[in-house]
């Protein structure tokens, strides 16, 4: 492979004796990663109806390799259940090592297409909440769809510059991811179109922009939350670099060690301008010494130096009030506990908004809460979102498919389904089809066929099955 020399240059200082080890890595193939999505099934149960062999990535407790060449998971009615999401091994690593708690207030800075946020959000199991944020609204779209599909309701997804956000969010979140915009040197390997990006904007570029993205981000952190700044190219000036200079702005910020794996490799302080020695603590990724590809990790928590207030906006207009009649009617199905207080109504469209936001007014954003359905004339149509938010436990009428039934696929291709073999003449209303016990959309029923509700945007497309 063609590697522009400055950027040879760099390695061989980086590496020295083990430069010859990585070149030689550019010849051997690419490694394709599955992540389970644990807010749906757990790692055991996910292992026993696995479709394709799969082999454990050592250093990520829901990761696993699969044979990008034979297998198709993209594909699979297991794919539009939500169960996993498809991502690059290394890239893993930044949402497994930023340790999130079930109710914590977490923003994923540049969040599309959702690969870490999708993690982020899962780990929360519902409670607190995830902001997630790309300042492109185009690629948002697709990190919404992610997010949904997870079944990840307790969210927002925005598309704001970092800058704005920190009017809004003055030390307000527990925990910050910023996976940040770099010149993506450690994916040569997987993306040739990297190289020819990287002659266009460099390191110098992007160091720039990761100084005043992490900044803002350290404003919106809470005293004693932890952010974890991570990269996808080697350049020093975008990684070691990067981390001194939030720690000479914010020098409340200390270094944390982050749970290790022999293949990690330690950050480099002779790198620095400071040679400070924490900088052993943050990880390189580097894809001849284990099996994924480049990445820079850094885990810091920020001390209590400065208390400040925590910000007076709050969310206004979720006063008390009552369900309206047709989502009560709904909701008699579904065994939650709604709060009316959290319901947010904007024309036929119901929000179910997560708790203690502050007031957004003036915030660039796709998707506010979860998206539970509209109020039509008399009656309430349940969303897509709220069907992936579902168990299947959670509402009162089931339509559970084998894998095998072909009627799996059919519904995810948009096609109405006779269903006369699983309910009874009577029944009617919405239903909640699932596939071997996990939901893939809603459909409504009467005489024994089952309309089809499935988002025509999420359709399977093409012809065949998996
Ligand atoms: C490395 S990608 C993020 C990948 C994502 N975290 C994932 O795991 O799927 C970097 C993202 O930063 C976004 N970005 C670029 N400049 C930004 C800025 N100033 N503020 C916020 N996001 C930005 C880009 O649109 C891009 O989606």
């Amino acid at each position: 492979m063609n590697l522009p020399k400055a950027f040879e240059e760099k390695m061989k200082s980086l590496l020295k004796d083990e430069y010859e080890d990585y070149i030689k890595c550019f010849d051997e193939a690419r490694h394709y990663g599955l992540r389970v999505n644990t807010n749906k099934i757990t790692v055991e149960e996910f292992l026993k109806i696995a479709p394709w062999p799969l082999e454990p990535i050592p250093w990520i407790h829901n990761g696993f390799y699969y044979d990008g060449e034979t297998a198709q998971p993209a594909k699979h009615p297991y794919y539009f259940a939500g169960l996993y999401y498809l991502q690059e091994p290394s890239a893993m690593t930044p949402a497994d090592r930023l340790p999130i708690e079930p109710g914590d207030k977490v923003l994923d800075v540049c969040a599309a297409p959702g690969g870490k946020a999708t993690e982020l959000g899962a780990r929360l199991l519902g409670e607190g909440v995830l902001i997630a944020n790309d300042i492109s609204s185009s690629r948002a779209k697709g990190l919404l769809k992610n997010l949904e599909l997870f079944g990840i309701g307790n969210m927002m997804v925005l598309s704001e510059e970092p800058g704005k956000l920190t009017e809004y969010f003055p030390e307000y979140f527990d925990k910050i991811l910023i996976d940040a915009p770099c010149s993506g040197e450690g994916m040569f390997r997987k993306d040739k179109k990297m190289v020819k990006a990287w002659e266009e904007h460099g390191p110098e570029f992007f160091s720039k922009l990761q100084r005043s993205i992490i900044t803002q981000a350290a404003a919106m952190l809470k005293p004693g939350g932890m952010l974890l700044y991570s990269t996808c190219t080697f350049d020093p000036s975008e990684n070691e670099q990067t981390i001194e200079y939030l720690l000479s702005k914010y020098p409340e910020f200390e270094i944390c060690r982050m749970e290790s794996y022999e293949g990690f490799a330690q950050g480099m302080p002779e790198v620095s301008v400071s040679k400070n020695p924490d900088l052993l603590n943050t990880v390189r990724i580097f894809p001849h010494k284990m099996k994924g590809e480049g990445h820079y990790l850094a885990l810091l928590r920020k001390g209590k130096l400065e208390e400040r207030a925590a910000s007076n906006r709050v969310l206004k207009g979720l006063q008390k009030k009552k369900l309206p009649k047709e989502l009560e009617e709904f909701f008699d199905d579904v065994d939650w506990e709604l709060d009316a207080a959290c319901l947010d109504i904007h024309g036929e469209r119901v929000y179910y908004m997560p708790q203690g936001l502050p007031d957004l007014k003036g915030v660039r954003f796709l998707r506010s809460g979860l998206l539970l359905g509209e109020l039509k004339k008399n009656r309430f149509e349940p969303s897509q979102a709220l069907a992936m938010c579902l168990k299947k436990e959670e509402y009162a009428k089931i339509l559970d498919l084998p894998l095998q039934d072909e009627r799996v696929v059919k519904y995810l291709k948009g096609d109405t389904l006779d269903v006369e073999d699983l309910v009874d003449r009577k029944a009617k209303g919405w239903y909640l089809v699932c596939v071997d016990g996990y939901p893939l959309g809603f459909g409504k029923l009467s005489n024994q066929t089952l309309k089809n509700k499935y988002l025509p945007g999420w359709r399977w497309m093409g012809q065949g099955t998996y």
